[in-house]
């Protein structure tokens, strides 16, 4: 009797315990995710397979969106510490001789009163040859699908893939992390998007790969302040017209992106002087004279050597006096010393100042090197009040993070990539369409 009872409580318990194990594979199984981390493929007649093209690549459908300086912000990042900017130069030099600076290649010398008289800046007018088409500006992204193909899948292969191995460990969510601090998310970035990527996990609303694609996109797409206005402040004003400081190192491609802008601009039937105040290095200011020409732009360039201010200043006056509704200023970014950049930029924005307002200040910052161009990005930000930045060369570089530490850290929105060499390889940023390139 006693034993029968023991091997019925025995049996019982048995039956229960594999009742609750069914009942938690079966609840496991249903939650699992399964996203294949390889690249779908296809097999083609040879027998052989290839991979299917499932990119779309970075691609949106819109063109550049101009607008006029001194329209509101929209939805400000809550930037990181905003750097105290330094003040610009103790004592304002008043009555500034406009331009007539020393031509000396000196740029931490103080503001001069009454230096050698500068040598008269070359203007050149817009030539008359034949000029280039310009690929139109609409659907520009569309376009230039594809460049980002080094970025592409980079985030999206190895998460997706860690996603879709079911309930993920501690290790799993480490690698996650790694992943994207290797793409140069940055710390902060990569814990926001963990962290909430967790909690979607916690609703149990991702089952499947599309769940886990879009919500993947959605935190994304969130760290990247969607609602930021990106317009490229280049409309011109009532009574004058619209300036743009083009900012960076040298080799960034400050002087391709000033050209490509003048293209983007007279493609949409703006009239454009371009002013070369690099003049640290002649070939700097001949390769914008060239660029002006092919789109029909007038220069205004010093001699090599001349006070960068004095050929901005120069370049507004030009621009002024022709009428024209944008000047871009390519400025030299020799970043030897903070105290020689700062003087030099910060005298090229006040003198232009004297004439019309700087309307956008576009740093220029080159992809590929990664956390050094989050270290310049900050010492520009010291030196000029950023409005927008350009990020070049993303058709090279599997580092297309670094966009949300920049936003992140400077608190100023990437309007404009640079997505290849080609004169109209420039094109406007937009998170939906570079989210997309990355997953
Ligand atoms: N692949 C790629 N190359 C680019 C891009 N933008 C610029 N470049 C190249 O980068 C190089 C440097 O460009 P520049 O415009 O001369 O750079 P910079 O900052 O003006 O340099 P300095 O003239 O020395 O002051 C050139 O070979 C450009 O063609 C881009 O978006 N993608």
């Amino acid at each position: 009797m006693t034993t029968e009872v023991l091997i019925g409580i025995i049996v019982g318990v048995i039956l229960l315990i594999a009742l609750v194990g069914l009942t938690g594979y079966l609840i496991s199984r249903k939650r699992q995710i399964s996203i294949s981390d390889k690249p779908e493929q296809m097999d083609v007649t040879d027998g052989t397979t290839r991979q299917v093209d499932r990119s779309g690549g970075y691609q949106a459908g819109s063109g550049f969106n101009f607008s006029q300086g001194g329209t509101a912000t929209v939805d400000a990042p809550a930037p990181a510490p905003e750097p105290e900017p330094e003040p610009v130069d103790a004592p304002e030099v008043e009555a500034q001789p406009e331009v007539s600076e020393s031509t000396a290649a000196e740029p931490a010398s103080a503001e001069p009163e009454a230096a050698e008289p500068e040598p008269e800046p070359i203007v050149e007018d817009a030539p008359a040859p034949a000029l280039d088409d310009i690929e139109p500006t609409a659907g520009r992204l569309s376009r230039l699908r594809g460049r980002l193909s080094r970025s592409q899948g980079a985030i999206g292969a190895s998460v997706l893939g860690l996603l879709g191995a079911g309930d993920l460990d501690e290790d799993s969510w480490e690698e996650i992390e790694d992943t994207l601090v290797m793409a140069d998310l940055g710390t902060a970035a990569t814990a926001t998007v963990v962290e909430r990527l967790r909690e979607e996990l916690a609703t149990g609303k991702v089952r499947t790969a599309d769940d886990a694609r879009s919500a993947l996109r959605r935190i994304l797409i969130e760290q990247l302040h969607p609602k930021l206005d990106r317009s490229v402040k280049a409309l011109p004003h009532a009574d004058g017209p619209a300036v743009v400081l083009v900012v960076g190192v040298n080799g960034v491609g400050k002087t391709t992106t000033t050209g490509k802008l003048a293209r983007v601009l007279v493609a949409d039937g703006r009239r454009v002087t371009l002013g070369a105040a690099d003049t640290f290095r002649a070939a700097a200011a001949d390769q914008l004279q060239t660029w002006g020409e092919r789109v029909g732009a007038g220069i205004v360039r010093g001699k090599e050597g001349a006070d960068p201010a004095s050929v901005a200043f120069d370049a507004v006056s030009k621009g002024i006096d022709d009428g024209v509704d944008v000047v871009l200023i390519d400025t030299a970014g020799r970043l030897h010393t903070k105290t020689g950049l700062m003087d030099e930029l910060g005298k090229v924005k006040r003198v232009v100042e004297k004439k019309v307002p700087v309307d956008e200040v576009l740093l220029v910052l080159d992809a590929t090197v990664g956390q050094n161009g989050l270290m310049q990005a900050k010492v520009f930000a010291e030196v000029v009040d950023l409005t927008g930045v350009v990020l070049t060369k993303l058709d090279g570089t599997a580092k297309g993070g670094i966009v949300f530490r920049i936003q992140e850290e400077l608190g100023v929105p990437v309007k404009l990539v640079g997505l290849g060499e080609g004169a109209d390889d420039l094109a406007p940023f937009e998170p939906g369409a570079f989210v997309d390139a990355l997953l």
